[in-house]
């Protein structure tokens, strides 16, 4: 079942202008990856009606966001850029905040979880460091029972400890909720492709790929060529070739053909990041 639909979504800035589609599954969580400026906020925001679209439609549940109510907003767990609390309050004092905010709020999760996370309970959010705030947020968006959540660089700035911690607990909310689902997006593509399901690239944007991490991470590969054999090759699979000093990087989604077809050329696994520069820096044949 999808729990969000964004068919193509428009909105336009002076110098920008987003349009796209994508879908995310109950029981999924999906990855949204692109470089600075790509356009990953701006999708966000629509799909939280934070900003109106110039076009398209953005369904939740099935229901259009513009007729989405209060109700409907609890099942939605969101991290942005702050955490939508007074940084002068302390953990302490936002607990009864939460309370009113949120019908289902789940006190002793987060109590417990604020402990497990060594968060400190009397300290003012504002001198938190980078990694408590990011946990306190994805906590937030987690303790009340939300259906998806929507997770915008939530492990922007951590280190490798704190990283793994969030994760856990992404994984965890997955367990707990089984018609549960997750939009996240992330410069670190090592957390998407260990967390999830599948992946959209976006760029300048618009979305260049989609697909399930298991064929990005088996299936695509890149072949690294010279002039002679560039010459030879089969592009018919090629989905974006590169010019480079030693001759070309070309990136295919048929790595097994390649393998059998052209056992001579040098094929490399293709990580998340490298398919993501060639998808964006390639030419298309
Ligand atoms: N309110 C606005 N007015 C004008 N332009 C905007 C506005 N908000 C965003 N933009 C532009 O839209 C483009 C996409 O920005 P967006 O924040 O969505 O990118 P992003 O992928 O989230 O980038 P980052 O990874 O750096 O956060 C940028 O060029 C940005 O300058």
């Amino acid at each position: 079942m999808e729990v969000l639909k964004v068919d193509q979504a428009q909105k336009r800035y002076d110098s920008f202008a987003l349009r796209c589609s994508l879908q995310v599954k109950a029981g999924h969580i999906t990855g949204l990856i692109g470089k600075n400026g790509a356009g990953k906020t701006t999708l966000f925001k629509s799909i939280l009606g934070l900003i109106t679209l110039d076009g398209g439609t953005i369904t939740l549940w099935g229901k259009d966001i513009r007729q989405i109510q209060a109700n409907d907003r609890n099942a939605l767990g969101v991290v942005l850029f702050d955490t939508g609390m007074s940084e002068y309050l302390t953990i302490s004092q936002i607990i009864p905040i939460l309370q009113n905010i949120y019908a289902v709020f789940d006190r002793d999760f987060f109590i417990h979880q604020a402990h497990h996370f060594q968060l400190p309970m009397d300290k003012k959010i504002k001198d938190f460091s980078t990694g408590m705030k990011a946990k306190l947020k994805v906590l937030i968006a987690m303790s009340h029972q939300a259906q998806l959540l929507i997770l915008d660089e939530p492990t922007a700035g951590l280190d490798v400890m704190a990283r793994e911690e969030i994760l856990d607990l992404l994984r965890m909310f997955m367990e707990n909720q089984e018609q549960g689902a997750i939009l996240m997006s992330s410069h670190i593509s090592n957390d998407l492709e260990h967390l999830c399901d599948d992946i959209y690239l976006i760029d300048e944007g618009q979305i260049l790929l989609h697909e399930d991490t298991d064929v990005l991470l088996d299936e695509y590969a890149i072949l690294k060529v010279n002039e002679a054999q560039y010459q030879q090759l089969d592009t018919s699979y090629l989905l974006r070739v590169k010019k480079e000093v030693y001759g070309f990087q070309c990136l295919t989604n048929e790595r097994q053909y390649y393998v059998e077809n052209a056992p001579e050329v040098v094929i490399e696994k293709a990580s998340i990041d490298k398919i993501l520069v060639l998808m964006t820096k390639g030419e298309k044949i």
